[in-house]
């Protein structure tokens, strides 16, 4: 014998009642069964609150029972044939005729006692039951209506009644003993000896299956809901959440304890009582194989979920007063107890210095007040501080009975959670260490959901999610190449990379599952794409609050890097090409580098001094390794370096400055490149990378961009005017010549002095030979005294930058969890 049980949504209209029979035609192909069902969705909620408003002299509950009479007539009316329908009717206007007159007699006494809300509660599974055993009888099955009324004794406490097992069990048993066929159960309701009505409370019509499953011994119970099983978390919040394939009882019990609302704990014990196994299947995706929950859960996994509970507040009892009393807390917990509060969470340091406890925050005043009152004399003189409470909380659990054996489990949570800022503000686990609970701000509840999910299930998997503000040519290289890698990451380094939000200087949009990075559209072109607003962009970004969070900063924008500062507070790790805050003033540039160190995120840069090549961070290791940087000289600009070697193959300078602008070696204002500005701010930044107090002041910059040239109104203007000045730099280009030199554009860094500008270079000098948009980079330090460290190659570029960002990235990804 298999007990199914359906709620609601499953029978809520004509289209999932036929999904329930075609589920009950297989079923019952596979041996006998019964089935419980609960009242068609919506219809007990309608009950109950019209009954609320017929006490309050509200007449509209008439309206609303109306509607509930043409709900059941529509089922009928459209699920069968018209000659058959007429006792069905009859069976549903009679008990709306009931219905009415009680309604009545409420609105007149105005007085609507938990026993008459038994009696009006009932009749949404009395309807639905009675209903669908005639529609099985029209299917072909040999269905019995059975009111539960008949075989579930309960005591009277109305609303939550105690059922009596022993006379329950062979009530039960003789019913179905004398009445072969296929039994069509009330869920949710029973009656006392003397046959007055009762309901088993909250989830009631799963705990009627496990009744019955429990008083036939039967082989399975089946919960059929509109969810595919218990999830590994709220799916609301954690969009990468899976059904978990098997969990103990004790497991199903401490998770839907929290958030996951499947099932109720209390309606399993008499299944679980048995050993029966349960399972919670979808009835609109009936192939899902759903959770099945029994004794012997395989422990794959340290932990089977996550929950979560919101809107909790933390009461802190806190004094001097406390330590070493004995009593305090019997007190303490007597005075919540007295006053009806529901302690969700304790926790008590061994300094009994004080004690915390997690409750609901509608309960949270009560409960202060309560402490308060027990504690008054100790708070009066001054033994004790009033009751702290803090509220906009979250309880957040891992829950698994593996955890016994495995002693990382709370290693590897509060490790997660610190890594995503998640603060912590009480902890409680409990000796059977089924469940391990802390307490965070309900502001940061998805992000510390997101990251323990993803520290514990997806493990082999870290997952970056990225916020990339500039889809401009390096921009839009960076997605390509992160779809082309993306599967070999995730295959051969475990690492995903999703990118949740993007921007240009005119548009922004968000996607919560992250773009489709093979054809990730243009900011301006993705569904709710939005005008671009930096402020608005990062309160996106910290709304989603993801766990491992990258703000990749693809723009030129002095504006953007203003936000760093910001950003890194929050945790967030940034990339980024753009070289305005390292180049900004130097309190800045230190003050960034110490923030990133403090909140424990990475602030990489690589690409800020010559594109991919590892400039950036081989100074770094120079410095960290204890080395001392002399002399730097270098070729610093891959467009200026460019423009001036293909000069001298004979094209006018205009012409090849607009080329390396189609190049994509130029900044977005070519003029930043010709004015040294770029290539200064390289050297200061390289200045600073080998510590060495450097302002921007100390560097003295040769500009090449013609006076008239500086102030035109566009890049366009700027171009038409440098044409005047093509013969002034063949002129220059024709004194290298004629020396047998060439010219090169560089920056030199010594004695705390900087100097960029042009350069003749006869052919004994190392930048004689550079070619195209090469960079080269001489370090003289002390240990590379005698011959320099030299690093040379394209230092501009699409492909070559983004592949620097990206290797920052995945670097990223290394430290993350
Ligand atoms: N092109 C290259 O070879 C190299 C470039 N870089 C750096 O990479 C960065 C990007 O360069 P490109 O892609 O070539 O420039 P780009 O002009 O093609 O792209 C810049 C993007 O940033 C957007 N943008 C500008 N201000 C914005 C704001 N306030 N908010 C949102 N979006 C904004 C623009 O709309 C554009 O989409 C620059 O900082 C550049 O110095 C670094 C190394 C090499
Ligand atoms: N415009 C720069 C590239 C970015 O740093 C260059 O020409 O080197
Ligand atoms: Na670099």
């Amino acid at each position: 014998m298999k007990i199914i049980k359906f709620g609601g949504s499953s029978v809520a209209n004509p289209t999932n009642i036929k999904k329930v029979f075609e589920i009950l035609h297989q079923r019952s192909k596979e041996g006998e069964v019964a089935v419980v069902f609960s009242a068609f969705g919506g219809v007990t909620e309608v009950l109950l609150k019209s009954a609320e408003k017929a006490k309050l002299g509200d007449k509209s509950y008439v309206e609303d029972i109306k509607l509930l009479e043409d709900k059941h007539f529509e089922v009928v009316k459209s699920m069968i044939p018209v000659k058959l329908q007429s006792p069905v009717l009859t069976y549903i206007k009679l008990r709306f005729n009931e219905l009415e007159d009680l309604f009545h007699g409420i609105f007149l006494i105005k007085e609507c006692s938990a026993r008459t809300l038994d009696y009006v509660g009932s009749f949404g599974e009395r309807l639905s039951a009675y209903i669908l055993s005639e529609l099985l009888r029209l299917e072909g099955f040999p269905a019995i209506y059975l009111d539960a009324r008949e075989v579930v004794r309960t005591n009277d406490r109305f609303g939550n009644a105690k059922v009596d097992f022993s006379i329950t069990n062979d009530l039960i048993q003789d019913f179905f003993h004398q009445n072969p066929g296929l039994k069509v159960i009330t869920g949710f309701i029973a009656s006392t000896a003397k046959g007055e009505t009762t309901t088993l409370g909250r989830s009631g019509s799963d705990y009627t299956a496990a009744i019955f499953a429990s008083a036939l011994q039967a082989t399975s119970l089946e919960i059929w809901t509109d969810v595919s099983g218990v999830m590994t978390s709220d799916p609301r919040m954690v969009y990468t959440a899976f059904t978990i394939p098997q969990l103990s009882y004790a497991e199903a019990m401490e998770l839907s304890h929290f958030g996951a609302k499947v099932i109720f704990p209390a309606t399993m014990q008499p299944a679980m009582k048995k050993g029966i196994p349960i399972y919670i299947k979808n009835t609109f995706e009936p192939e899902n194989e759903g959770t099945l929950i029994n004794n012997d859960a395989p422990n794959g996994k340290i932990i089977k979920g996550i929950s979560s509970m919101s809107g909790i507040s933390l009461l802190n009892v806190e004094g001097a007063g406390l330590i070493e009393v004995v009593g305090v807390s019997r007190r303490v917990f007597g005075a919540l107890a007295d006053a009806g509060v529901n302690v969700i969470l304790i926790s008590q340091a061994s300094s009994e210095h004080s004690i915390c406890v997690a409750i609901r925050t509608t309960e949270a005043g009560l409960a202060k007040e309560a402490i308060e009152r027990e504690f008054i004399y100790e708070i009066r003189n001054g033994e004790m501080d009033p009751v702290a409470v803090v509220s906009e909380m979250a309880v957040v659990a891992a829950v698994g009975e593996n955890m016994k054996h495995n002693p990382g489990a709370s290693g590897r949570m509060f490790q997660a959670l610190g890594r995503n800022n998640v603060n912590v503000f009480a902890i409680a686990q409990g000796s059977s260490e089924l469940n391990i609970s802390a307490v965070v701000s309900q502001a940061d509840l998805q992000k510390a959901l997101n990251a323990l999910h993803e520290a514990f299930f997806l493990s082999d998997n870290k997952v970056l999610h990225l916020f990339l503000v500039g889809v401009g040519l390096i921009g839009k290289a960076l997605i390509k190449m992160i779809a082309n890698q993306r599967e070999k990451l995730q295959r051969e380094n475990d690492l995903d990379i999703q990118i949740h939000g993007i921007a240009n200087s005119r548009f922004m949009a968000f996607h919560e599952d992250g773009f489709d990075l093979k054809n990730c559209p243009a900011p301006e072109d993705a569904p709710e794409a939005e005008a671009m607003d930096l402020e608005k962009f990062l309160h996106q970004m910290e709304l989603m609050n993801f766990s491992n969070t990258v703000f990749v900063d693809c723009t030129a924008s002095q504006d953007v890097a203003d936000a760093y500062e910001r950003i890194l507070e929050a945790k967030v790790a940034i990339v980024t090409p753009n070289k305005k805050a390292n180049s900004s003033s130097l309190e800045k540039y230190r003050q960034l580098k110490k923030l990133a160190y403090k909140r424990g995120v990475k602030f990489l840069y690589e690409t800020n001094v010559a594109a991919g090549l590892p400039v950036i961070n081989t100074l770094q290791d120079l410095m960290l390794s204890g080395d001392k940087v002399i002399r730097i000289e270098a070729v610093l600009s891959g467009s200026m370096n460019y423009i001036f070697s293909e000069f001298e193959k004979g094209l006018p300078f205009s012409e090849v400055v607009r080329q390396a602008k189609d190049k994509g070696y130029t900044e977005p204002d070519p003029r930043d490149d010709l004015s040294g500005m770029d290539v200064g701010r390289k050297i200061l930044i390289l200045g600073r990378e080998a510590e060495q107090e450097l302002h921007f002041e100390d560097i003295s910059i040769q500009s090449m961009v013609p006076e008239d040239c500086v102030e035109t109104k566009d890049v366009e203007e700027f171009f038409e005017k440098l044409k005047s000045h093509d013969k002034d730099f063949e002129a220059i280009l024709e004194e290298a010549k004629s020396k047998g030199e060439k010219m090169r554009f560089m920056a030199t860094l010594e004695n705390g002095k900087a100097k960029v500008g042009l350069n003749s270079l006869d052919s004994s000098h190392p930048f004689y030979q550079l070619k195209g948009s090469d960079n080269m980079i001489l370090f003289t330090t002390e240990r590379y005294h005698d011959f320099p460290m030299i690093i040379r190659g394209p230092g501009a570029g699409a492909d070559v930058t983004a592949a620097g960002v990206f290797a920052d990235v995945i670097r990223l990804g290394n430290f993350s969890r």
